[in-house]
């Protein structure tokens, strides 16, 4: 049976050019469920997330994501999805209230003031709410990053890189916004470097390595100095 936010990813495979950043991978996460995305720079995690959220096409390969086949239909999984991408997504010139106030009105949200405002307290952005983003710090960006991406309580939460650079507060709401979405149902996924911060957020992994997944497993295993050894011996 189907679950709310469920992805099935199988034999994904993605070129640019010459460039092979995803050489078929398969990916099952589950609605109520947290994975994550681990492996080297360059490995293609940014890249299968990028297809997950609509916004690059596969080359090969099917990708459904809460019952939507993102070739088919890319606008509707956008709509399904949130999606915080590793870099970029913030429009300089405007404010996080801005851009709450467009995604609202882009997803046709009701009464989301008071959901925008407790989202931005939490992330300690509430001063900063009608200051533009163009002078924002990298983490204060990555927050805001976070914050739309969970806006409208999506069944697909996509969070590329979303603890790079922020401080232990701002960490603490990320994680708190991801304990949320799984009790409501939502499939999470993770791209991150962090494994200690993977392992608290997540309970399953997947290692990619040269565009391929290398290993798939309880976030568990990755704990501690054993789990780091672990994950090293799967980067070589
Ligand atoms: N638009 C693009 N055009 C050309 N090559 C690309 C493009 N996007 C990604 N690549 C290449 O695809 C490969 C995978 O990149 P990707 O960003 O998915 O890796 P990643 O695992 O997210 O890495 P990082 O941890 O550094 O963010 C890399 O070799 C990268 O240079």
């Amino acid at each position: 049976m189907s679950l709310m936010g469920d992805i099935k990813v199988r034999g994904l495979r993605v070129r640019f050019g010459t460039v092979e950043a995803v050489r078929g991978i398969d990916v099952t996460a589950y609605g109520g469920r947290a994975t994550a995305l681990l492996g080297r720079n360059g490995a293609g995690k940014s890249t299968t997330m990028r297809v997950l959220a609509g916004v690059v096409p596969p080359t090969a390969g099917t990708v459904v994501v809460d019952g939507i086949d993102v070739v088919a239909d890319p606008l509707r999984t956008k709509r399904r999805t949130g999606y915080c991408p590793d870099v970029g997504g913030l429009v300089p010139r405007a404010t996080p209230w801005e851009h709450l106030q467009l995604a609202a009105r882009l997803r046709r949200l009701e009464d989301w003031e008071d959901r925008g405002r407790d989202l931005l307290e939490r992330f300690e952005l509430g001063d900063a709410a009608h200051r533009v983003t163009g002078g924002f710090s990298h983490g204060m960006g990555r927050r805001l990053s976070v914050v739309l991406a969970a806006f409208h309580e999506p069944p697909v939460l996509l969070l590329d890189e979303p603890f790079d650079g922020v401080d232990p507060l701002g960490v603490d709401a990320t994680q708190q916004v991801i304990r949320e979405a799984k009790a409501r149902g939502a499939a999470v996924l993770v791209s991150t470097h962090l494994r200690d911060l993977a392992v608290e957020a997540c309970e399953d992994a997947l290692v990619l390595r040269g565009g391929s997944a290398v290993a798939g497993m309880d976030a568990a295993e990755l704990v501690g100095e054993a789990g780091a050894r672990a994950y090293r011996s799967l980067l070589d």
